[in-house]
């Protein structure tokens, strides 16, 4: 692999490499052998954790400043497009959660350009430039962020942004002018003032690095990128990317700058002081931490999450919520379960204010609310008799609420720093019934087909033992390898997260003649672009 290539997914028999300069993809290494490709997804994992921060965050962002009133109608046009695609299953209504009109991604990453003297945010667009309308005299940026990879949806209509150049951003391309008609050749350069899809924590601490940053000549050296990481419970942290070593001067400049940083209004409300790290070359410099502490309040209950710094963790909080809610309800209603109702706790999983689901029509409307009447109040199964399988846990975003429901869960991950947080999150919140081995998903379907032993299952009993009826399964953009979607088949429940409905689809396909579609739902995480997250729930038929 090339010094340049960095790891951007391991799925499905394929490792994915990007640019770390362009963070276009730019290789995909096909691997034949299963034992092959095991191993090389554990070797890459570190790279993949150490790296990259996410999939969903490889591919070039530039929804840089977003019409608000489009939302609900661009929303509308990926759920009929979504519908199209999954007509041949005759799934039932799509149950639909909307995101935060702005305001709602807790990360971003962006170069840094200090050419003219002063420091600028970058982003790179990839997205091809849209003819301008022939009326128009303003230049448009037709965007499109969130996890694109090469199957980048090739509509370019439906759902995307358009940003205007004379809002809070400045844009310029390589090669052609804004609006010129035309393809660039590269990405484009987008420079970010104010970035109004970010938390508004995100932006203080933009403002306060840029500042700080431009006037401190220690901690603007050879400055090559900032990446910024905020939560809902007020906690957060920005790392800084150098092309040179750094030194104790950088730590002392490092820690005027997290004064400054924990002056901001949300750091102060929360009485948290934001956490700095320093990176170069097979260094980093941790000022106190590497990790922020999300709250998450799901199913009328809170949860604690650490997610760390370069690891996977979902962008869109609001959505994140609404996602487990609705794992939670769907696991919990599952046929089989024993469950009762008016427990009383229930306030989290659909929201009923707001961000939530049925605001888009009947349709939509009418299956959010079958999923309040199924799970709103209802408490949690009672005595659950059975297990789940969980491959792709990431730090036990899913894992953690919903092993309440089950009687045991074996949850799989192959990135260290991931299972390390996802450790941490089990024992915070106080969940003794999970069994949580670090290996690759396709070295585990591959063991449990064969019911055989490997070293990192020690403590899991035999097989014979687990009572695995529910699979749930959260795969990267890729999507699940054959050898995967044959281990879905041996269950009665699946639960399906996707980031890549054209994956979602494939991997369906498959497993189409033996379960059928219970529950679909659509999380809007990626507002502003083509992009859906989706949830489904099948049963055998
Ligand atoms: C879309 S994320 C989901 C994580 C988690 N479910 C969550 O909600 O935060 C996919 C996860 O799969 C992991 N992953 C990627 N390739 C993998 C593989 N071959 N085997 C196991 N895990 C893998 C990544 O490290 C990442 O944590």
């Amino acid at each position: 692999m090339h010094l340049h290539h960095r790891v951007i997914s391991s799925a499905a028999g394929q490792v994915r490499a990007c640019d770390l300069l362009s963070r276009a993809p730019v290789r995909t290494y096909n691997f034949q052998s299963r034992k092959r490709f095991a191993i090389m997804a554990s070797l890459v994992a570190p790279f993949l954790e150490e790296t990259v921060p996410s999939p969903s965050f490889v591919a070039p962002v530039a929804v840089t400043s977003v019409d608000e009133s489009q939302y609900k109608a661009q929303l509308q046009k990926k759920i009929l497009k979504l519908k199209e695609l999954f007509h041949e299953f005759n799934p039932p209504d799509i149950e639909v959660f909307e995101s935060p009109p702005s305001h709602y991604r807790m990360r971003a990453e962006f170069t840094i350009d200090q050419r003219n003297g002063e420091l600028q945010y970058i982003m790179f667009d990839n997205s091809p430039l849209p003819s301008p309308p022939p009326s128009s005299s303003s230049p448009t940026l037709m965007s499109s962020s969130g996890p694109r990879g090469a199957d980048e949806d090739a509509d370019g209509g439906a759902a995307a942004a358009s940003t205007s150049a004379a809002a809070t951003t400045a844009a310029a391309t390589r090669g052609v002018g804004v609006g010129v008609a035309g393809r660039p050749k590269g990405p484009r350069r987008v420079v970010v003032e104010h970035f109004s899809v970010a938390s508004r924590q995100l932006n203080e601490l933009m403002e306060v690095v840029r500042r700080e940053c431009g006037h401190s000549p220690e901690l603007r050296n050879r400055l090559f990128q900032a990446n910024f990481h905020t939560t809902l419970s007020g906690d957060a942290m920005v790392t800084l990317l150098y092309h040179r070593k750094l030194g104790p001067e950088w730590a002392a400049a490092a820690e005027h700058l997290r004064d400054a940083l924990a002056a901001t209004p949300a750091a102060a409300a929360a009485g948290r002081r934001p956490h700095v790290i320093g990176r170069s070359r097979k260094q980093k410099l941790e000022l106190d931490a590497g990790f922020v502490l999300e709250r998450l309040r799901v199913g009328g209950r809170e949860y604690i999450q650490q997610q760390v710094e370069g690891a996977f963790s979902q962008p869109n909080a609001a959505v994140c919520q609404h996602m487990l809610g609705w794992a939670l309800d769907v696991t919990r209603t599952r046929p089989g379960a024993q469950r009762r109702r008016g427990g009383g706790e229930g306030d989290g999983d659909v929201d009923r204010n707001g961000n939530g689901s049925m605001s888009l029509g009947d349709p939509t409307g009418a299956a959010a609310a079958a999923a309040l009447e199924l799970g709103g109040n209802a408490g949690e199964a009672e005595t659950p008799e059975d297990d789940m399988l969980e491959l792709y846990c990431g730090n036990g975003n899913f894992t953690v609420p919903l092993a309440r429901n089950f009687r045991r869960v074996v949850a799989t991950e192959v990135s260290k720093s991931s299972v390390e947080a996802a450790r941490f999150n089990l024992e915070a919140n106080g969940v003794a019934n999970v069994f949580l081995a670090r290996m690759a998903s396709e070295e585990f379907a591959e063991t449990m087909r064969a019911r055989g032993s490997r070293r990192r299952l020690e403590g899991l009993g035999p097989w014979e033992e687990l009572r695995l009826r529910t699979i749930f399964v959260d795969p990267p953009r890729a999507g699940l390898d054959d050898f995967t979607v044959g281990l879905l088949k041996e269950f009665d429940h699946i639960v399906y997260i996707s980031c890549n409905p054209e994956t979602l689809h494939a991997n369906l396909r498959a497993i189409a003649g033996t379960h059928g579609i219970a529950r679909f739902a659509a999380f809007d995480q990626f507002p502003y672009t083509h992009h859906l997250e989706c949830g489904v729930y099948l049963v055998r038929r």
